[in-house]
This record gives C-alpha cells, structure tokens and sequence, in this order.
C-alpha cells in the first residue's frame, strides 16, 4: 500500500521546498499540485483564453496535456510536448492562476488527475502538497499536515529567492494570491485529523526534520 503524506499550506510556507527534502529523505515520489493550475493557466494564456470568462476555460479542459515528474530528483512540467518547468513560475502566471484554480470543474478535473497520479506510484510512498490535499485531494491521506509560517516570514524567505523584484512587490503578491486562493478553499486552518507544522521559527532543515519524524512516527517508513 503507498502511504500518502497530504502538505497544504499558504503561499512561501515552504510547502514545495520541504515536501521535497521530505520525500528524498524518505525515498518517497512528491507531487507538486500547484504546478498543475499553473500549466493549465499558461495554457489558457498562451491560447488566449480568457481567464475571467469559465466557459473557454472548462471547454479547453479535456485537451489539456500535462505531465509532472515525480521523482523528488527529476522534476520537470510539461504541457504537450513543451517543457514549462520554468515558465510557470513567471509573475504573469503567479498573478493569473487563481482565476481557473476557482473555477469547479477546473479543480474537479485536476483532483482526478491528482488522484491518479497518486495511484500510479510505484514508490513506498508519496507527498502531496498544495492547497485542498488534506481536505479534498486525498482526505484519507495516513499523514495530513498543515504547513505554516507568519505571513513576514514567509515574504522575507519569498523576497530572499527573488531577484530584480522588490520585496514590497513580493509581499503584494504573496498576500493577494492567498486571499484570493481563501476564498475558494481553508488552508490557513488546520482541518480535524491534521497536523499543524508552524516553520516561523524553524531553519529549513529543522522543518524537513519535524516532517519527516511525523511521517515515521504515523507510518512503518
Ligand atoms: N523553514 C524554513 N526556513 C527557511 N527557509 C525556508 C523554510 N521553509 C522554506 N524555506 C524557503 O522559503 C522559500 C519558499 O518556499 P517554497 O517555495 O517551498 O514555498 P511554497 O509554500 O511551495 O510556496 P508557493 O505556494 O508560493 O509555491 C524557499 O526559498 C524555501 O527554500
Ligand atoms: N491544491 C492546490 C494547489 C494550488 N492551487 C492553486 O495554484 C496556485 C499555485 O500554487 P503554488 O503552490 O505553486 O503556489 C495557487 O495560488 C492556487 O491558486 C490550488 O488551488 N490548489
């Protein structure tokens, strides 16, 4: 059976970074659900189609090609044949994912994509980190955690990987993605059942520790 370890949290919590280190140290897969809405928002904008309006949206879904690597040292995205490791994580992107990550049938489509990702892992186990993973994705996940850090922490640690952007554009970003993303689904707090992991005062070893110890302590990993 793979064990699933559910990792949601706001944005620079360190969700992707840390369910990584997580998933090496445990020789576990990890899935990066965030990149999915953000290929299927390229998608849209290299397409043309507008964002605001959901009916080209969901009509554009079942032609949406996308594949992730999962292997915690092989990641790579790509939509069709075009590898957009990298383009997604454009400004451009960060400022237009949350209008098709509110759209249903945008989620609905992308939960059973998730899920059968997470089927198909041949590995002992595997991360899964995002917004919705503990409540929606993989509710019955063995391991669920609620990643946090405050919302300066969190803009300090986003600004300190960002160059050419200043860290007052940063923290507009962080804050009104996460309002927006609110809105659609609670990943501010931690549901029944689920772990709270708070990485304020935590370096980022420590907090990949805190994971993983919770993850062998819950699990035979
Ligand atoms: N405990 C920690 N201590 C110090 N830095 C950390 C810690 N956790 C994460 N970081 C750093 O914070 C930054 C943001 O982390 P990461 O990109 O993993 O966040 P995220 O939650 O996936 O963000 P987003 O939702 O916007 O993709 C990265 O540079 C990461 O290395
Ligand atoms: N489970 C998820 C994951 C992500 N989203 C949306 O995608 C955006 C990008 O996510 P990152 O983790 O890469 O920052 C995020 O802002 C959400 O709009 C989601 O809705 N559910």
């Amino acid at each position: 059976m793979t064990i699933v370890v559910a990792v949601d949290g706001p944005a620079g919590s360190g969700k992707s970074s840390v369910s990584r280190a997580a998933a090496r140290a445990l020789g576990f897969d990890y899935l990066d659900t965030g990149a999915a809405y953000r290929a299927f928002a390229w998608r849209c904008l290299e397409e043309g189609i507008d964002t605001h309006g959901p009916r080209d949206v969901i009509e554009s879904l079942p032609s949406f090609e996308y594949a992730i690597g999962t292997d915690p040292d092989g990641y790579f995205v790509r939509v069709g044949s075009e590898d957009v490791t990298a383009d997604i994580r454009e400004p451009r992107i960060s400022s237009t994912v949350s209008s098709v990550a509110r759209i249903p049938e945008v989620r609905a489509h992308l939960t059973a994509l998730f899920r059968s990702i997470i089927a198909g892992t041949v590995k002992p186990g595997i991360v899964v980190e995002g917004r919705d993973i503990t409540t929606v994705v993989a509710p019955d996940a063995e391991v669920r955690i609620l990643l946090t850090a405050s919302e300066e922490v969190r803009m300090r640690r986003r600004s300190a990987e960002l160059s050419g952007e200043s860290a007052e554009a940063t923290a507009r970003e962080l804050s009104s993605r996460d309002a927006k993303d609110a809105k659609v689904v609670d990943f501010m707090n931690a549901a029944e059942g689920v772990v709270t992991v708070d990485s304020t005062d935590l370096d980022f070893d420590s907090t990949v520790h805190a994971v993983v110890t919770l993850v062998r302590e819950r699990t035979q990993a």
